[in-house]
């Protein structure tokens, strides 16, 4: 994967709104094929920075590549074919609350404006069955489904046009750890299915755990280190030190209990 070529280059970024700077010479490279999380506390900009790598907002200074073009100076029909190879699932699902889940699918394939009916039906009918929801679900509205079932539409829309960059904000916030769980074994096989790049903001250590080959920590308005989870677990940074502490502790009650088993006792 070193070897990769980049499909997001960001160099220099600087955000801010009004006095409050946000961002200051952040830079980060995602390769293709990888996953990669951002993390970082609450205001650290990721949201933003989400947000400007998809070109819904931009920054003062500094410049931000998507498949090699430039994301702020790009035409219009380069732009809509950036949007076509990247899909986006937001934090609470988003979907139209007017629309069923069949209607939530074919958006995107409808708004391509060269398939007709029966194309679209047959792709949205795939879609939802790569993400294991059953035909009978597929003329309910959005207002009807559990919370895992909402998660799961969304991610078949934001996969609806076979994009190559897959966008996650929080894909597994409000989901409990089953839920949660089963949510991630499905985005790891999407990944191996579809050959995705994946970015992904989160807060959850077991969806970072179980997805990123990447992290980049976001901090002091900057991207402080990017790289594994055995590589950047052991910085120093303050941020860094209690996002990990959990994990830690979870390690060791893990590291406890089997040396418990060896030995005979467990631990109370
Ligand atoms: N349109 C805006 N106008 C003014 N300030 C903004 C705007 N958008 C974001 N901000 C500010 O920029 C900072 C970064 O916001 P952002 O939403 O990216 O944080 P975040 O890292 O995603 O936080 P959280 O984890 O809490 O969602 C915050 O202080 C926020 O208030």
């Amino acid at each position: 994967m070193d070897q990769a070529p980049d499909i997001i280059e960001i160099e220099g970024l600087h955000t801010q709104f009004g006095q409050h700077i946000v961002h200051q010479n952040l830079n980060l490279n995602i390769k293709q094929g990888e996953v990669l999380a951002i993390v970082g506390g609450s205001g650290s900009g990721k949201t933003v920075l989400l947000r400007q790598i998809l070109g819904l907002e931009q920054p003062v200074k500094g410049s931000v590549k998507i498949f090699g073009c430039s994301r702020y100076n790009c035409d219009f029909a380069l732009h809509k074919s950036i949007r076509n190879r990247t899909g986006v699932l937001f934090q609470q699902g988003a979907l139209f609350s007017a629309l069923t889940v069949y209607d939530n699918v074919a958006l995107p394939l409808r708004e391509l404006r060269t398939l007709d009916e029966r194309t679209i039906h047959d792709l949205v009918m795939i879609k939802l069955n790569m993400v294991a929801i059953e035909p009978e679900h597929a003329h309910k509205m959005p207002a009807n489904l559990s919370g895992g079932m909402i998660k799961r539409v969304s991610l078949a829309r934001a996969l609806a046009l076979d994009p190559e960059l897959l966008f996650l904000d929080e894909p597994t916030a409000g989901l409990d750890p089953e839920l949660s769980a089963s949510f991630v074994r499905l985005i790891q096989d999407m990944r191996s299915e579809l050959d995705l790049t994946i970015v992904m903001v989160t807060h959850d250590i077991d969806t970072l755990i179980a997805l990123s080959d990447r992290i980049a920590v976001l901090a002091d308005k900057q991207v402080v280190t990017v790289g594994s989870l055995q590589q950047i677990r052991h910085h120093s940074h303050p941020f860094i030190e209690s996002f990990f502490k959990s994990e830690r502790e979870k390690f060791q009650r893990t590291d406890n209990r089997e040396q418990s088993w060896k030995t005979g006792h467990m631990p109370s």
